[in-house]
């Protein structure tokens, strides 16, 4: 059974339409113009059978508010003309009235057999993009994992997404990916670095002025990128309230809204309830775009990461560059395991790319990598690691552990690994090596 709206403003043509469905076991809804169409959720129909010629707007008016749901036009002007017109405005089919009986079924039928196999269609891609990686993102540690799961929750919804987390951490690249898995993905995705806006150019850059564009419509049938949302300035703070509860906006001059269909995403590094607190952020703003919050936790708390993303912005970085066969010394995996990365996968990206530039050979070693050891948690200490030995990095933290628990808490291991306290623990886990319960220190 299909769930049909007839738009008809003729009650005995729209009677006879409604029996004949019905008799066939379909359920039906009625308006009598497209403005009372409007008043229902159209995208919960299968299929919509209009008159073209309503009181108030004509039935194609109805194509854009229908969305997937496919409109069916009807017109008693069976002109070639207006039947191609509503084709091109994007009608699935046309009938003439008055209409033949099977004529209309069979019209439904196909139209409806369409829908059905295109919904199908769309389920399967989703599934097919489920069981993949979001593109481009690396990494398989739990924290990874959840927010790759949470990506593809929310990235086809049209919900505004706040993206949390210190520099370098991803927080561009993830709204990227919840651009490209939502419905929006075809229109554009712009990308406003907001902390490097004047403050005095926020305000046209954003919503344009009377001559041109902002970024803004820009991103009209797309998404919007808000980089750094706490830079942005009290005026522009309240002008995007109203673009998120009203769906438009005016620009800098003019007095006549514009409509724009944009989906808001945002980022911060900034403690932006702090921000709310101390009142440099409005409030209200920041409920509308926290709808959703997504939060990367920095590279020194994913270390399970470390070897894979290396590994992969290594095989990157040689591409570009045009290096092959290069690979990193066990000392230099070390020398990464013990660093704490605060400019986190941005800061291992550059630090890669400078090594494959300055490495003569193929091993990469610590030389290469230059990492400030000031900025570096205390190295383990050389007794533990003799790089003639060929460890694995699990052989080597496993060794660390054993070697060093009896004497140091674990505070103190996970600090000078270069990571927290739960990833020590959930690799004690994985590795088995279970915490010493008598006397051990915490
Ligand atoms: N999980 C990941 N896999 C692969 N590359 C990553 C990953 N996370 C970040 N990167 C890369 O690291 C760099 C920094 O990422 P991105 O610009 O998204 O971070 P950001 O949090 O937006 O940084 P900032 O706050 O400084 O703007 C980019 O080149 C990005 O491609």
């Amino acid at each position: 059974m299909s769930h049909i709206l007839i738009v008809e403003d003729e009650p005995v043509i729209r009677g006879a339409l409604r029996k004949l469905l019905v008799r066939h076991e379909h359920s039906v809804a009625e308006a009598d113009s497209v403005e009372q169409a409007r008043e229902q959720h159209l995208n919960q129909f299968d299929l919509i059978i209009s008159d073209l010629r309503l009181p108030g707007e004509p039935g194609t008016a109805l194509i854009d508010s229908a969305g997937a749901t496919p409109v069916l036009i009807m017109t008693s002007y069976a002109s070639l003309r207006s039947a191609v017109d509503a084709m091109r405005q994007g009608a699935v089919d046309y009938i003439p009235k008055p209409f033949d009986h099977d004529e209309m079924l069979l019209a439904v039928e196909r139209v409806l057999k369409e829908g059905r196999l295109n919904r199908g269609n769309r389920a399967l891609r989703r599934d097919m993009e489920r069981s993949y990686p979001v593109h481009n993102m690396i990494g398989d540690s739990d924290a990874m994992q959840e927010l790759k799961h949470r990506i593809h929750r929310v990235g086809p919804t049209n919900t505004p997404v706040l993206i949390m987390g210190e520099s370098g951490t991803g927080k561009e690249l993830t709204a990227r990916a919840l651009h490209e898995q939502s419905e929006r993905a075809g229109g554009p995705l712009i990308s406003v670095q907001c902390a490097a806006l004047p403050k005095n150019l926020q305000l046209t850059e954003l919503f344009g002025d009377e001559d041109s564009a902002g970024r803004i419509e820009e991103a009209d049938g797309g998404t919007l990128f808000l980089d750094e949302v706490g830079e942005l300035n009290s005026d522009v703070q309240s002008r995007l309230l109203t673009l998120l509860t009203h769906h438009e906006i005016h620009r800098q001059g003019s007095l006549s809204p514009r409509k724009v269909d944009v989906r808001i995403l945002a980022s911060s590094q900034l403690d932006l309830p702090g921000r709310v607190a101390e009142g440099h952020f409005r409030q209200d703003l920041y409920y509308r775009l926290n709808v959703m919050e997504l939060t990367l936790p920095p590279l020194r708390d994913r270390q399970d990461d470390l070897q894979s993303l290396a590994n992969a912005l290594l095989a990157r970085g040689c591409e570009k560059l045009n290096r092959h066969d290069l690979y990193f010394t066990d000392a230099a995996w070390q020398a990464m395991v013990g660093y704490s990365w605060p400019g986190n996968v941005r800061e291992l990206e550059n630090v890669i790319e400078r090594a494959i530039i300055l490495t003569e050979e193929d091993g990469i070693g610590p030389s290469q990598l230059g990492l400030n050891p000031n900025r570096t948690p205390q190295r383990v200490s050389r007794a533990s690691l003799d790089p003639s030995e060929d460890l694995s990095l699990e052989d080597y933290f496993t060794r660390f552990v054993m070697e060093n628990q009896d004497s140091m808490t674990e505070t103190e291991l996970a600090q000078k690994l270069g990571i927290s306290r739960k990833s020590l623990w959930e690799r004690r886990q994985r590795l088995g090596i279970p915490r010493k319960k008598a006397g051990s220190r915490r």
